[in-house]
Order: structure tokens, then sequence, then C-alpha cells
């Protein structure tokens, strides 16, 4: 039910506040849950894992890594239904040429080739600094993976997500 998203939505956006402030990304939080018993499969911020990493790719790394799996084929170990909550809607392009995270998410399919990641719910559209207009979210329903807004927490996400950008 609808309160259940929001406290998952917290969970992320406290995920985010782990983040180190820079002026050249966002700071975002996400979190991998079984949408079928609730549990948290994973939780992530940006630039917690090696390298310069989001908080989506972060989970999907640490759930991989927690099942001896590389990332590309983490969805091999992940329950049929999974979600991903995320305090920004996934990216489709970075600056660094890095692998976007809505072809991260895409691409989690079990052996029989059965998406894993269903859902992405999301806190805020990512902000037209960096990449323009997001199509994170259009790429991510073109590939039939349902994106759902959760409203509430939208000031609070973004003033985190921008903490290392100059006033
Ligand atoms: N959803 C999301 N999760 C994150 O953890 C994160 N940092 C961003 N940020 C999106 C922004 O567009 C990129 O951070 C810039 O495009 C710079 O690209 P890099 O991050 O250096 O690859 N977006
Ligand atoms: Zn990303």
């Amino acid at each position: 039910d609808p309160n259940d998203h929001m406290q998952y939505m917290r969970l992320a956006l406290d995920q985010a506040h782990e983040s180190p402030p820079k002026p050249s990304n966002f700071r975002v939080g996400a979190l991998l849950v079984n949408e079928d018993t609730g549990t948290i499969l994973a939780r992530g911020y940006t630039l917690e894992c090696e390298g310069n990493t989001h908080a989506e790719q972060c989970c999907l790394l640490k759930f991989a890594q927690a099942h001896d799996l590389p990332e590309e084929r983490v969805g091999e170990a992940l329950p049929p239904n999974t979600v991903i909550y995320t305090t920004m809607e996934p990216c489709n392009l970075r600056l660094s040429g890095n692998l976007p995270c809505a072809d991260r998410i895409i691409r989690t399919k079990g052996k029989d080739g059965e998406q894993r990641i269903k859902k992405v719910y999301l806190g805020v559209k990512e902000p037209e600094k960096f990449v323009g207009e997001n199509q994170g979210r259009t790429k991510l329903e073109e590939n039939g993976i349902e994106c759902v807004h959760i409203p509430g927490l939208e000031e609070r996400i973004l003033s985190v997500a921008t903490a290392g950008h100059k006033s």
C-alpha cells in the first residue's frame, strides 16, 4: 500500500545521505526489494562502490557479489518480482560514458530470459543539469518496466541530491 512505498523511499533517501557531495553528479539512494515478500535485497548510494558508481548500480553490484555473480548476470539471482526504489529517475546517459542504470535494470533477466526487475519506484525526475532531459523513464517503459513516481519527498530528495553543487 502507499505507506509501504513511502517507507521504502524514505530508506532510499537515508542511503542518499551517505553519498559524498560532488559538483559533478547527484547524491542518490536506492533499494532493491522483493515485492512478493517485502524483503530488502540490497541498499546503495552514489559512489558507495569502487569507481564512479550510481546508487542503482551499487545495489545491483552488491547483490551480484553476494551471489558470486558479475553485475551483468545479477538477474540470475534476483527473485521474479524484484523492484527498485530510487530517489532519482535512473539515468539513460552519463557524462562519464559509463553504462546507464536504465540499461543495467533492463538487462536483469533470469536464465529463462524472464525480466527480473519489473518496476521502478522513483522519487523525482532527474533535474536537467548534466544531460538535459533524462530519457531513463521512457527507456524503461519502452522495455516493459513500469515506472511509478512516489510523491511527497521531492524537496528533501533534491536538496540531498544537489548538496555538492555550488549554491
Ligand atoms: N539516478 C541516478 N543515480 C545516481 O546515483 C546518480 N549519480 C545520478 N546522476 C545522474 C547524472 O546525470 C550523472 O551523474 C551525470 O551525468 C554525470 O555522469 P557520471 O555520474 O559521472 O557517470 N542519477
Ligand atoms: Zn545511473
